[in-house]
This record gives structure tokens, sequence and C-alpha cells, in this order.
């Protein structure tokens, strides 16, 4: 507590109520509510892709020091795209003009420093690559075996390979690295002080996940609905439909005794690649038990089912849905305000307000 004697200057008085605001500042932070918030699923869901997006969305976003970090990552992402895809187009035997055979021999022979990769004349072949009809069909027919934000990065070859090359906040949202251990950010949110912690959904990274299963407020669990045609790489477990996977996690996480009263939230992300591998990828090929009319909406509402069906949510939880494009930060800035809604009800819940 703050004692206010008698005050002779203005300056005084100025610098006690300065004080006494403070106080009553990191009072307030004292009582405000601490929610806890936990971003589950299978790797390669988009979970890290959130996680950034509320970065960008509720804290102060990345300093250029951060942004510059992630230019190993994104020409690493570049590199073993561009690496892959000129082994497909070898293995395919793939007919190409004398220049582009050139441009693929500069791909193949290419050796980079240590996290560098700084040469113009790669970033150039790839680009050019990348305009040829052959190469993409190509890179289509195999494109389970490639990061998914592979197109994006040939796209932006050239600039990711040149030697000023300062990454934008897209090319940040496309990175591919995948998680180990466990991180957190907080924000705060109305009154709430909200933590949230990002995993890695590798099978070898989810026993670390018990280490925050304490106190769970709400979970967001991230599927990547552009899983529908994918197996697991994964040893013991290769060969397994990967959305199949994602649903048989998601089935112990809701009927787990830890999360009896956490909040639970879905999203069914990457609905931007999805539509557009539905255009060339019938989904009755890996879901033959899907009859309803094969258009997206249906499709998707198919999906939706296979996660909150009575047999998988047991325990009746109230689940909040919510169709995700986990790079588009207008999308996420839509859906993120009624995740907000559903977390203060359910705060409100908690402490019996509602
Ligand atoms: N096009 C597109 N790409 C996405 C979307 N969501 C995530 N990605 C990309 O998918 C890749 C994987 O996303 P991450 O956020 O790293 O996945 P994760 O769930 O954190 O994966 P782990 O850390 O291995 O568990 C990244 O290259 C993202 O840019 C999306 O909605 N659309
Ligand atoms: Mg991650």
């Amino acid at each position: 507590m703050v004692m206010i004697g008698a005050l002779s200057k203005d300056g005084d008085s100025r610098k006690i109520s300065q004080k006494i605001e403070k106080q009553i500042e990191a009072q307030q932070k004292k009582n405000s509510k601490t929610y806890k918030i936990l971003l589950l699923g299978a790797s390669d869901s988009g979970k890290s892709t959130i996680s950034k997006q509320i970065k960008i969305l509720n804290t102060n976003g990345f300093s250029q020091e951060e942004i510059m970090s992630f230019i190993p990552v994104i020409r690493r992402n570049l590199l073993d795209s561009a690496k892959m895809l000129i082994k497909f187009v070898g293995n395919e035997d793939v007919p190409l003009d004398p220049l582009n055979i050139h441009n693929c021999e500069i791909i193949e022979r290419f050796i980079p420093n240590p996290g560098e990769l700084v040469s113009t004349m790669f970033g150039k072949a790839i680009f050019d690559l990348w305009t040829v009809s052959n190469i993409r069909r190509c890179m289509y027919r195999n494109d389970s075996l490639l990061i998914d934000s592979a197109p994006y990065f040939f796209q932006r070859a050239t600039a990711i390979c040149s030697p000023d090359y300062v990454p934008s906040i897209d090319d940040i949202l496309h990175s591919r690295n995948s998680t180990m251990g466990i991180s957190e950010i907080s924000f705060s949110l109305d009154h709430l002080q909200i933590r949230m912690f990002d995993v890695g959904g590798q099978r070898t990274e989810r026993r670390k996940w018990i280490y925050c299963f304490e106190n769970v407020n709400s979970i967001i669990f991230c599927v990547s609905l552009n899983d529908f045609d994918k197996k697991l790489f994964e040893r013991n477990v290769a060969n397994r439909n990967r959305l199949l996977e994602s649903v048989a996690l998601f089935d112990s996480i809701i009927n787990s005794q830890w999360f009896v009263e956490s909040s639970i939230i879905l999203f069914l992300n990457k609905f931007d690649l999805f539509r557009k591998k539905l255009e060339h990828v019938p989904f009755t090929d890996h879901f033959p038990q899907f009859s309803g009319k094969n258009n997206v909406k249906n499709i998707t509402k198919f999906i939706l089912w296979m996660f909150v069906n009575p047999s998988v949510n047991r325990q009746r939880h109230n689940i909040y849905p919510h169709i995700t494009t986990a790079v588009d930060t207008s999308n996420i800035k839509v859906v993120f305000a009624a995740v907000k809604e559903t977390i203060l009800q359910h705060s409100l819940k908690e402490v019996g307000m509602f």
C-alpha cells in the first residue's frame, strides 16, 4: 500500500500517482485468471503455424532478429524439396528440353554451405523448372512425399536464393520445421491471461505431451484435411492412413480423464490444399464408405463426422469445429474471434457464472 503524505510539488504528486497506477496494474495482472490452451494434433497438421498466427495477431509479431532466424529453415525447405522433385523427374523419365535438363543438373549437383543457400543460379534453375507443365504434373503425382509448402517455395525460389533475402511473413508461415519439445506463447484476452502450448506431433514427441496435461482449460486439436490420401512414414505404422491416425489420436485425447472439464476446439485445417486436391484426387479412392454427393461441402461434413460421432466422442464433449487455412492470417483472425467467444464462455462457466 502507498501512503500519500503532504504533497508539496506537482512533480511529487505525479510520481506518486504513477507509482499507484503501476501497483494497481500489477495487482490486476495478478488477479487476472490464467487460462491454459494446448495445441494438439498429429505432425504436420498446422499447430506451429497456428501458434505463429497467434503471435502475429495477439502479440507484437516477429522481431527483425526472429524474421532473419527463419532463413536457414526456409532455404533448407526449398533445397530438400527441389532435390526431391529432381529425383521424381529422373525416376519417371519426364521428357525435357536441353535447357531444363541443364537446370536439373544444376540442382542435382548443388551442395550448400551448412545452413546457407545463396546461389542465385540454383534459385533461377528451380524457378524455371517450376514453369514447365511436365514438371508440375510430375510434382502433383508425387506430392504426398513432399512438404505441403513445396509449390509455394518453388514459386518464391528466386527471392529466397538472393543474397539479400529477408523472409516475408508468408514465407515464415509456409516454413516447415517439425517441433521438438514444448513451446509456450502468452498473451492477454480481455481479463484472461492466456498461456498457449505448442507440442511436437510426431509419434516420438507425443510421450512429452503429458508434461503439460495438468489444468488445461481448452484444447485446440488440429487436423490436416489434406491428409486424406497420405500414409504415415513412421516405422511400425507405415502405410496407415494419416487422417485415420488423426481420428485415433483425437479419440484418445477427448476421452482422456485429463480433459473431462476442458473445452474442445477442432480445427479442420489446410482447407485451401484440401479443396484443390479434391479437384484431381477422388475422395472415395481412399474412403470408399463415403456415399454422399461428391463435393467439398459433403466430404468436409463426412470428415467432421469421423471426429465428432458418438463412438469417438464418448464423453459427450461439446466440440467446437472450425474450418481453417492456417497460413491465411485473415482467416485465422476470423476463426480466432469465434474461438475467443468459446474461451470466454468456458472461463465464465468454470467460475459458475454461465
Ligand atoms: N497451404 C497450407 N499450408 C499449411 C496450412 N497449415 C499449415 N501449413 C503448412 O504445413 C506445414 C506443417 O505445419 P506445422 O505448423 O509445422 O505443423 P505442426 O502440426 O506444428 O507439425 P509438428 O511440429 O511436426 O507436430 C508447414 O509448412 C505449414 O506452412 C494450411 O492451412 N494451408
Ligand atoms: Mg510444430
